[in-house]
């Protein structure tokens, strides 16, 4: 388990005070996390401590006398590459309404382009944000700091734009990352280094040689993919399992290195584990880490009652979507390493993704449903137990609809010409999971964002490019019309609210997402990325009307 470092011990203590001070109407604690120091730790820790024991001065004047704003710690880059309308961009989209659109959304680079302040560098311990070494793009709002992630899908976004030089600055911060801590951290914030996120660093560098064919920058990316891969294969995150014919599988579960209340919502966690007793809250608290380090938080996905919290057992799923990633990022790497001319890597790696899709397909795939469906492991043993090896029970499999049962399509598990590939057409069409304007992310209503009626972007663009991908006449057809309903709810939303959205609401065109424990966000790097790719691979033609249907 990782400790909390000084400042985030102090910040967290700060943020605790700022609940008793204004109260909880729209409070949001990681604005206190985010806060930089103006001087050092020591000489902040006795100003406030003075504060409170001799009343002196109000806790307002405090923070104004010891801290800067968040995300003062960065500033805006000068985005050497960008172009207003680089030469060739979206030539399929003719459309002027599309057109302009599309535009506006390369535009958006501006607001969310950032670089890390000198100081940070120089003074990283007045600092949560992790000085990183070239510019940065952040999502947008409250999340102004790199998120792993969401960095994918904005680098779709940025070669879309044609701002080469750009996504491979973002995609080298991720590599300093993965070289510095031995993982990529959920987020560049020192709390985040508790734990990961889904891990895409290997399709980030693929998109990126896939655009300039730099194998130099392969190269370079190399030892950061092995260093990732190592830390997801080593325990606790993997799992031994034996199949229904007593054949053993390796596959790979989230596992939080963290059971204490996630910094950045640390009084929202307390309050969702006040009643229980010390050993059940630091499992709730690993439990709600590891929901943050699979990037669905939260979700009926990770509890046991599909609807309370407190129910949530992360680590004791084999998730479908994680396993699909890492047999992705093995096949990723297995091809960089023959591009470098390093066979004995290549086949090592198509052996280890050979067999982990032999483990999905014994393990996480439903014949009867033609979905793969997440596994619950028995938690009845103990956390530290990682080292036993679980025997497959099929009524342990989660027959709940998710868009994660279908990510295995997009990342190479089913390989066009699978018979599975006719049934998880007809499975997803019959799931109820898609809407008017996309893709909901579940079919129960529990108040949380990774859940119905919220459609997200990088959900959608993994399903739209995974059927796309089948070369199934039918599931082509699902990809562009999904895709259509997906960039017809974004228009409509932007302009009715002048913002792209984080998340959407799937039953109504042009409708923003709710739910969850923060307000709806707008910026939205994810959400832009995938207008442009969408717009990319399917074009928009002059005569097609951009408008709720
Ligand atoms: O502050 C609460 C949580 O916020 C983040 O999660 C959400 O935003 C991220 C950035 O867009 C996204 O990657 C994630 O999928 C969203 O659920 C953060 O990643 C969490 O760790 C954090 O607790």
């Amino acid at each position: 388990m990782r400790n909390h470092t000084d400042l985030e011990s102090f910040l967290v203590m700060i943020q605790n005070a700022a609940l008793q001070v204004e109260g909880d109407h729209d409070f949001d604690p990681k604005v206190y996390v985010d806060l930089p120091l103006k001087h050092s730790l020591p000489s902040t820790k006795e100003a406030f401590v003075s504060l409170f024991q001799n009343n002196n001065g109000s806790f307002n004047h405090f923070l104004n006398e010891f801290c800067d704003k968040p995300g003062s710690d960065l500033l805006p880059d000068n985005l050497t590459d960008f172009k207003n309308e680089p030469e060739g961009f979206l030539a399929n989209v003719t459309n002027p309404a599309a057109r302009d659109f599309a535009l506006k959304m390369h535009s958006l680079w501006w607001l969310l382009a950032r670089k890390v302040k000198e100081r940070v560098h120089k003074d990283p311990h007045q600092h949560t944000l992790i000085p990183l070494p070239n510019p940065v793009v952040v999502p947008g709002a409250r999340f102004r700091e790199v998120y792993y992630w969401d960095t994918y899908w904005i680098v779709r976004g940025l070669l879309v734009s044609k701002l080469y030089e750009t996504a491979r600055n973002v995609v080298e911060n991720l590599m300093f990352l993965a070289n510095s801590f031995g993982f990529i951290p959920n987020g560049a914030r020192t709390y985040y280094t508790n734990r990961n996120q889904p891990p895409l660093l290997s399709e980030a560098v693929m998109a990126i040689y896939h655009e300039t064919k730099d194998v130099s920058f392969v190269e370079k990316a190399f030892p950061a993919l092995l260093k990732e891969h190592n830390f997801w294969c080593a325990d606790p995150h993997r799992v031994h399992i034996r199949d229904a014919n007593g054949v053993e599988h390796v596959l790979t579960r989230y596992y939080a290195m963290w059971d204490e209340p996630r910094p950045e919502s640390s009084t929202i966690d307390m309050q969702i584990a006040k009643g229980l007793e010390r050993h059940q809250r630091a499992e709730l608290y690993h439990h709600i880490a590891t929901a943050a380090e699979s990037g669905w938080d939260f979700s009926s996905r990770w509890m046991e009652d599909r609807h309370n919290l407190k129910t949530m057992k992360t680590s004791f799923i084999l998730p479908v979507d994680l396993n699909a990633f890492l047999v992705q990022m093995e096949n990723n790497i297995a091809l960089f390493a023959k591009l470098l001319g390093k066979s004995d890597y290549e086949k090592h790696f198509y052996k280890l993704a050979n067999s982990r899709k032999i483990a999905m397909d014994a393990i996480l795939w439903n014949e009867e449903m033609g979905q793969y469906l997440d596994y619950w492991l028995t938690w009845s043993l103990n956390l530290l137990l990682s080292q036993v090896t679980y025997d497959f029970l099929p009524e342990h499999h989660n027959t709940d609809a998710y868009p994660s049962n279908f990510i295995p399509l997009w990342c190479g598990v089913v390989p066009p010409g699978d018979r599975k590939i006719q049934k998880m057409i007809a499975s997803f069409k019959e799931s109820g999971l898609l809407l008017p304007a996309g893709i909901t992310t579940s079919l129960l209503q529990t108040g949380q964002q990774w859940d119905y009626p919220n459609a997200w972007a990088p959900l959608q663009h993994m399903i739209i490019e995974g059927f796309a991908l089948t070369e199934n006449e039918e599931g082509i057809a699902l990809a562009k019309d999904i895709s259509r309903r997906w960039l017809e709810t974004n228009y409509v939303g932007y302009l009715e609210t002048g913002e792209m959205q984080e998340k959407y609401d799937a039953r109504y065109c042009g409708k923003v997402g709710s739910g969850g424990e923060y307000l709806p966000q707008a910026g939205f790097g994810w959400s832009n990325g995938v207008v442009l790719s969408l717009f990319e691979r399917f074009g928009w033609a002059a005569e097609k009307k951009l408008t709720c249907e």
